[in-house]
């Protein structure tokens, strides 16, 4: 079999995404994401300008070969413009494989590990109990994995609580930059009063995740994580930017609640020494930016040795087409932790028509060849690519801070 040609399709279903389509010689086609939110258009032009012409007449069933030749061949690598690149033609040729055997990704991985894929979901609110009663909601639609974020008093908006936020973005996506307002005192002060609430409200029974965004540095992730464990979290999420992987030794000195880390690592590099000093429990990384299915197997091969669960990555800016890959390695993976799963739109799943289905608080990949996603090419073709960005956020005295 040989590769014919490579589209690149980019559509706007609600918001920006990037999908590769490979065509072979045999008929056979596969698809993969390739969707970095704010900068969505480097990507396809890395795909169409510097990737496509070098797969054009390579037999699509050497996925290993040409992951190397691309990730090595670039000379420039890593980062995630690169990766996510990588990362969709990856999807898309573990797609064609499928096809060409007839079976579903999952099955070619090393079949099921599980029955289903224990998936957690966003709930958010200006204010305590908003975010109270938006949990609830998501209790009673079955999950049992709950994400909750809230708004600080003294601030606007801050992270998933924005006026204009798209549901399940976790934060607002405008065509410019919306600027949020941070302060961590007060943050600090008011996020072990949220999740007192909660457990007051529903009982030890519901897991319970928050995510910081990376807005803390390490003794002040430390502190929060002290202050949250009567709550019993199943995690605290990127407490702290990881250029520096050692600051996490600080916040592991400190506090028992669990750390969630990288969904927006490209590489096993970014987090091989948080990893291998157990300075998490799980690791986010994803495949549409960590490499595929090629690279996200290799990382979560590497956490296993070190009790690391998997943990996608999976909110509305993850692409069905991301999500139906994920859900296979979720299936496989032995290590497996859980996924996010923020729902997409009903259009969103008619432009990306897939085999993976919800069932309450689980979600499985289905029985299709490959990993069971398509894009309905005319559809998508109605929603053009519209400039957007994810927000950008100040302290409160205009200093640049981490969104
Ligand atoms: O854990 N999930 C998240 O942090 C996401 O909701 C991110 O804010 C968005 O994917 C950024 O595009
Ligand atoms: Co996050």
């Amino acid at each position: 079999m040989k590769i014919t040609d490579v589209k690149v399709i980019v559509c706007s279903p609600g918001r920006n995404f990037v999908t590769v389509k490979i065509m072979t010689d045999e008929g056979l086609y596969g698809i993969g994401d390739g969707t970095v939110n704010g900068r969505e258009l480097a990507v396809v032009s890395y795909l169409q300008d510097h990737v496509a012409p070098l797969l054009i007449g390579r037999d699509p069933a050497r996925i290993e070969d040409i992951w190397q030749y691309l990730y090595r061949g670039a000379y420039w690598r890593r980062g995630p413009i690169t990766m996510a690149a990588i990362s969709a033609v990856d999807m898309a040729l573990w797609d064609i494989k499928g096809k060409a055997a007839n079976m579903p990704l999952y099955q070619l991985l090393g079949g099921a590990s599980r029955e289903k894929v224990m998936v957690y979901s966003h709930a958010q609110g200006m204010t305590i109990e908003e975010a109270v009663d938006a949990v609830g909601k998501k209790r009673d639609e079955g999950y049992l994995a709950i994400r909750a974020q809230v708004g600080i008093p003294g601030l606007p908006a801050i992270y998933g609580t924005g006026k204009g936020s798209v549901q399940g973005t976790g934060g607002m996506v405008d065509a410019l930059p919306n600027e949020e307002v941070w302060s961590t005192s007060k943050y600090m002060v008011h996020i072990p009063k949220l999740f007192q609430r909660l457990r007051d409200t529903y009982g030890d029974e519901p897991h319970l995740l928050h995510d910081t965004h990376h807005r803390l540095t390490p003794i002040e992730a430390a502190r929060l994580g002290k202050d949250l464990e009567p709550y019993r979290l199943f995690w605290l999420e990127d407490p702290v930017p990881a250029e520096l992987q050692e600051g996490y030794r600080l916040i592991r000195q400190h506090t028992t609640t669990p750390i969630a880390l990288g969904e927006v690592f490209n590489t096993i590099w970014d987090a091989k020494l948080v990893m291998e000093e157990q300075l998490i429990d799980y690791i986010r990384a994803t495949s549409v930016h960590a490499g595929g299915v090629t690279g996200l197997r290799r990382i979560f091969d590497f956490a296993s040795v070190y009790h690391i669960r998997t943990a996608c990555h999976g909110p509305m800016d993850v692409s069905p087409v991301a999500m139906g890959a994920n859900v296979h390695i979720d299936l496989w993976v032995p290590n497996f932790g859980i996924q996010e799963f923020s729902g997409y739109t009903p259009l969103m799943h008619e432009v990306f028509p897939h085999a993976w289905q919800q069932d309450g608080g689980h979600l499985h990949p289905g029985e299709a060849p490959g990993h069971g996603v398509d894009i309905d090419e005319d559809l998508a073709a109605q929603y053009p690519y519209e400039r957007a960005y994810l927000p950008v956020n100040r302290l409160e005295d205009g200093t640049i801070w981490h969104w």
